[in-house]
């Protein structure tokens, strides 16, 4: 394979660079992360998914937010990464587990588009509620309905873990320009030691639900699977939503199904939108600027 060869994909459009720790000639820190998602001094990105090794899974998965901090756990970046491994034949099964830092998944390619990957259905692990392990600061069990104020705005806030942090605000319309003004502020409320992914969600009906995203380290954007997860989960707790619903983005559609334990399973598509070389000049620029 070539040298700092990278891929590109997209799940629902929330894009993903997918690079290969086995075959990149420079370090991904943080001044790398940032100027390769941008889209002005780099190919421009939603994040960066790096192939690692691992011992306890088939392989290993590495995500990077494009201000260069790392997640936990990434849905869309979990399909994108599993489409690549097997449309690129590092991995020839259907069935694969992948580590990475917020737990080992299992994920299933459901459909095959001419030999490549087109839906994949991951097992997400379990809706953690408990406030200390999403982690918030807040004392109480959990934190559901809790009232914050931001300024001129107040807010109910209901927080879970899908191995990634998200607080998820129920509202019966939805704003762009309100996600977008006040994701920020939620993120970085002061609760919220490790910041968090923000989702403004509206029921629909029992089997569907629409949502904005506000994503920690990457701001707005069109889909996030794990957001996905932690909206049906939370709705799920409230009795609002069967255990199986339809969560509906700008990008796209992912379905969502939850067990009567808290296991989650996401299944959607992804699409490669290309490949290419990293460019020697766009690494001298990294080395001598970063962003
Ligand atoms: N787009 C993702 C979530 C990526 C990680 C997130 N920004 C975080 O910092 O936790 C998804 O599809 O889940």
């Amino acid at each position: 394979m070539n040298r700092n060869r990278f891929i590109k994909s997209h799940g629902l459009g929330n894009e993903y660079i997918v690079l290969d720790e086995d075959n990149i000639t420079f370090e991904l820190n943080e001044k790398a992360i940032k100027r390769i998602c941008n889209v002005n001094f780099g190919i421009g990105s939603d994040g960066i998914l790096l192939k690692v090794s691992s011992k306890n899974a088939d392989i290993g998965l590495r995500i990077y937010n494009p201000d260069g901090s790392e997640a936990e756990k990434s849905g869309n970046g979990l399909r994108i990464f599993c489409k690549y491994v097997f449309d690129y034949g590092i991995i020839n099964k259907k069935e694969l587990t992948v580590e990475t830092k917020g737990g080992i998944v299992k994920a299933n390619i459901k459909e095959i588009k001419k030999g490549k990957a087109n839906v994949i259905t991951v097992d997400m692990g379990k809706a953690i509620f408990k406030s200390e392990l999403i982690p918030t600061k807040y004392e109480k069990e959990e934190v559901q309905g809790e009232v914050i104020l931001l300024e001129d705005k107040e807010y109910k806030i209901n927080c879970v873990s899908v191995g990634n942090p998200h607080c998820v605000i129920l509202k019966e319309s939805l704003d762009i320009d309100e996600i977008k003004k006040y994701g920020t502020k939620i993120e970085n409320y002061h609760m919220f030691p490790n910041r968090i992914n923000v989702q403004f969600a509206k029921v629909i009906n029992r089997r569907e639900v629409e949502v904005l995203i506000w994503e920690r380290g990457a701001g707005f954007t069109l889909a996030s699977g794990s957001s996905s997860c932690a909206v049906a989960s939370i709705m799920r707790k409230k009795g609002l939503i069967e255990n199986e619903v339809t969560i509906k983005m700008i990008g796209g559609q992912l379905k969502i199904e939850i067990d009567d334990n808290w296991n989650i399973r996401m299944t959607g598509e992804v699409r490669q939108i290309c490949e290419g070389i990293l460019s020697d000049e766009l690494l001298e620029d990294i080395e001598m600027y970063g962003l």
